[in-house]
């Protein structure tokens, strides 16, 4: 087990046993204005899909600073102030290894939006959010971001990526543990 994961403090015997992959999901905001940056996903996993910015997580850094070189690489800001805000477990059918995303929100940044190999990169107002281009989780989650508070999400998904079959999701004082 990564020793960077979260997964035993996640009361769920199931859960723990599995094995877990290391992501993050990174969500500028421009608070003036209500709006948040999103990218349009351009190839591999979630290809045309709008998401936050982030991917796996590497050996050799921890989450956080995973989190601020993934937004680097896919839109060119530079975090300056982030906040974790949720934490994301996905399980998809047929796959033995958990996705555990943590996700971040980023208050300020350095640097000027630039669209990626990756990542296309668009302002979104964050009571009007392209869910319809969107993970099925995110209309769930997001709500727990305009309130204000911290949340933890587990979402089990057939292996057509979009059908969840059943969810776990709740509002968590702290995600001190992460
Ligand atoms: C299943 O639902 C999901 N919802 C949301 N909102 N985000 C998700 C979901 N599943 C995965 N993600 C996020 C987690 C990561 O931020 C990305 C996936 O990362 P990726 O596979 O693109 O990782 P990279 O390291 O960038 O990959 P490369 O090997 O292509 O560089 O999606």
């Amino acid at each position: 087990m990564d020793s960077r994961s979260v997964a035993h403090h996640i009361e769920d015997s199931d859960h723990q046993a599995m094995a877990h992959r290391l992501y993050t999901l990174v969500f500028p905001l421009d608070s003036d204005n209500n709006r948040v940056l999103l990218g349009l996903k351009k190839r591999g996993f979630g290809c045309n899909k709008f998401n936050g910015f982030g991917g796996k997580v590497e050996a050799t850094e921890t989450i956080a600073e995973g989190a601020v070189r993934e937004l680097v690489e896919e839109s060119g800001l530079v975090a300056t102030s982030m906040q974790n805000c949720g934490l994301l477990l996905f399980y998809f059918e047929n796959d033995p290894v958990a996705m555990e995303v943590h996700v971040y929100l980023a208050h300020t940044y350095e640097g000027t939006v630039i669209e990626s190999d990756e990542m296309r990169p668009q302002w979104f107002d964050i009571h009007d959010m392209p869910f319809s281009q969107m993970w099925a989780d995110d209309s769930r989650w997001w709500p727990f971001v305009l309130r204000g508070e911290k949340f933890v999400g587990q979402f089990w998904l057939k292996a057509d990526q979009a059908t969840i079959t059943r969810e776990h999701l709740y509002a968590v004082e702290s995600l001190g543990f992460v």
